[in-house]
């Protein structure tokens, strides 16, 4: 039976309008040589809300935000954010009009220190703007007023101690904080986070749930790409799946685990599953989650090979 949601105008399925979008896409498509990487017809993503992209390997998960956020280039298709165009626009400028993301494996440059990676994700440089950098006393004041506010993100992510570390020095968990510490440097409206959880001990899982829930609450809308459906179920408001390219469902986390798409999706990548396991049981979020870390597991094991 159609099912309606507060989140969304008419009925909840893969594509549904939503009340108030942040994002709004339209036939976005992108191939590598004959592969269909990603054929979105429509997709919407709440603001203000934690939305979790899910799907199996290969679904086009990480190509879509890749497309979004001006890092790669579609085929076909338009978005908007807020309302503004951003199709075509290169990554730099995506970042700030308020689209900001963190990548699975992360990108803090490792001969930098801790403050100089946040110094960089500070979108408007000092002497950036010619006039700013032709008057050093505004370069020096821009200069100490994005030193003030990555001090406050790195007390925040208590990686003030580490502050004049290399970044090569942390561990993954404390690099994922960075990235993410990072990124808040341009004020983003939307942050969309990349595996956030991957390679993060259990120490730091908490943490970074927080900090997750609390970027949430301080307004800020949240899309991120994730295998652990614990955490999925636990912090999303929204939960859309890909698979084969396509949004294939969406929902609310409490009845999307149990959609027949969803259970079809990671089957599809997983033939040899029982499928008395996963079809219908209670035990349908765990398994869904070991299936996927099975998936995961496999393809970095064929990462480390190659
Ligand atoms: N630069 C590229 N060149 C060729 N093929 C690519 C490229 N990037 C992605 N692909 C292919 O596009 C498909 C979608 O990949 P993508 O990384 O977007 O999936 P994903 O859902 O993010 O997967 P994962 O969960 O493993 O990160 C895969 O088949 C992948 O091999």
């Amino acid at each position: 039976m159609p099912s309606t949601h507060p989140l969304v105008t008419g009925t909840v399925g893969p594509g549904c309008a939503k009340v108030d979008p942040i994002v709004v896409a339209d036939g976005v498509s992108r191939t590598f040589g004959g592969l269909t990487a990603v054929d979105v017809a429509h997709l919407e993503i709440p603001r203000g809300k934690i939305t979790a992209l899910i799907g199996p390997n290969g679904a086009g998960k990480t190509t879509m935000f890749n497309l979004l956020t001006g890092f790669d280039k579609p085929n076909t298709g338009t978005w908007n954010f807020n309302g503004r165009s951003l199709a075509g626009v290169p990554a730099f400028k995506v970042a700030r009009a308020g689209m900001v993301r963190t990548f699975q494996l992360t990108k803090s440059l490792g001969r930098l220190t801790v403050l100089q990676n946040m110094l960089l994700g500070a979108t408007k440089q000092p002497g950036e703007n010619i006039f700013t950098a032709l008057v050093r006393p505004l370069w020096k004041s821009r200069e100490a007023e994005i030193t003030i506010k990555a001090d406050e993100l790195l007390a925040r992510f208590k990686l003030d101690a580490k502050r004049e570390d290399y970044a090569a020095s942390l561990s993954g968990g404390q690099r994922k904080l960075l990235e993410m510490a990072r990124a808040l440097m341009s004020d983003p409206e939307l942050i969309m986070l990349d595996e956030p959880m991957a390679g993060v001990n259990p120490a730091l899982t908490q943490s970074l749930l927080g900090h997750i829930k609390n970027l949430k609450s301080d307004g800020t809308s949240v899309l991120f790409v994730e295998h652990d459906m614990h955490m999925v179920t636990h912090i999303s408001d929204w939960v859309i799946v890909m698979a084969e390219g396509k949004v294939v469902a969406e929902g609310p986390p409490e009845t999307v685990m149990k959609d027949p798409a969803v259970i079809d999706a990671y089957l599809g990548a997983h033939h040899d599953t029982d499928l008395g396991d996963l079809t219908g049981g209670p035990n349908l979020v765990e398994d869904a989650r070991a299936a996927a870390e099975e998936v995961h597991e496999h393809k970095h094991h064929k990462e480390d090979k190659s």
